[in-house]
């Protein structure tokens, strides 16, 4: 299939190579340094040395009816490509990124009938000087059994969801928490406090209860049970985890994508995410 990858970071990286090598022709449409380095290589390239040839290009071109167009910039710098996308001949167009918002303006913005969302759920991802370092495990949710069909047979283990609107929310209030402590002891060097994890584990509650509010089930399973633990257990948990390097690692990211979601949860639940704003990193 012919297929392009908007915005060429970590994710599509990730999904560029995976389905480049399974045969696919993709176009990698990348910006700045990162297109730089993509013209230079022509192709996308592990930390092992490893390389997926792709065809390269600063703008995704309207004029070609690509069968998937995978949009994996980050949710504040969709705006700038909805243009791009509405023109495109594109004949299915997939947004992959987090986000609490609802999602028919995006719908709309193509049109329902070439229009997804999936998630990159089971992936880990970075670019180290301009390669790619990724494990890819099971976890990335579609909404469309189809797509789920070809990101599997391209090595990303992928299943479906009915309801990827309450999927991206339920991910959205789990990740919160763990990308602001993620942010905090980045800086601190050291975990979080007791108390610290407390209000954390608050958060992560209240959450998972507007979720609920505003009319999903939480998904997947898991995260549901997750839901239900006992709240000293979950502190626990958080207070474990800060003590990771992974943790670390996901505060490096910086405090723009966990700043985002919380502002787009107090948006979409006014009044009732006063947890959630108290740990806005
Ligand atoms: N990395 C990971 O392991 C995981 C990430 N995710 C989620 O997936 C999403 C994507 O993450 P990730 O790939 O890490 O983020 P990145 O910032 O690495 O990737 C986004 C890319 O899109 C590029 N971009 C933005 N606007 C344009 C444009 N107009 N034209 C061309 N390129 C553009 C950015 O360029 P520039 O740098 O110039 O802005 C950047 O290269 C996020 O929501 C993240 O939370 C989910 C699971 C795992
Ligand atoms: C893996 C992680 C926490 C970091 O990029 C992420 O973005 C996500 O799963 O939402």
């Amino acid at each position: 299939m012919k297929m392009a990858v908007l915005g060429t970071g970590a994710i599509g990286s990730t999904f560029a190579y995976q389905l480049a090598k399974a045969g696919h022709e993709v176009t990698a449409v990348a910006r700045g340094a990162r297109l730089d380095r993509l013209r230079e290589d022509r192709a996308i390239v592990l930390t092992d040395g490893a390389r997926a040839p792709v065809a390269v290009a600063g703008t995704l071109d309207p004029s070609v009816p690509y069968d998937l167009v995978l949009v994996t910039v980050l949710a504040p710098q969709v705006d700038s490509v909805l243009p791009a996308l509405r023109q495109s001949a594109a004949r299915h167009i997939m947004f992959m990124f987090n986000t609490f918002e609802p999602l028919d303006r995006l719908r709309d913005a193509v049109g329902a009938e070439r229009f997804s969302f999936g998630f990159p759920g089971g992936v880990l991802a970075h670019l180290i000087d301009g390669k790619l370092r990724r494990r890819i495990l099971p976890g990335t949710t579609v909404g469309d059994a189809a797509w789920a069909k070809v990101f599997g047979a391209a090595g990303i283990p992928t299943v479906t969801s009915a309801d990827m609107h309450g999927w991206l929310r339920s991910h959205a209030a789990m990740v919160i928490p763990l990308m602001s402590i993620g942010v905090v002891v980045a800086h601190r060097n050291a975990g979080i406090t007791w108390r610290e994890a407390r209000r954390y584990a608050a958060a992560l509650a209240q959450g998972f209860h507007i979720v609920r509010g505003l009319g999903h089930a939480l998904e997947p399973a898991v995260l549901a049970l997750f839901s239900r633990l006992p709240r000293t257990l979950t502190t626990g948990l958080l207070w474990l985890m800060s003590r990771t390097q992974e943790l670390r690692k996901l505060g490096a990211l910086g405090a723009a994508e966990p700043r985002m979601l919380i502002d787009m949860v107090a948006t979409a639940a006014p009044h009732q995410a006063a947890e959630l704003l108290a740990i806005r990193p």
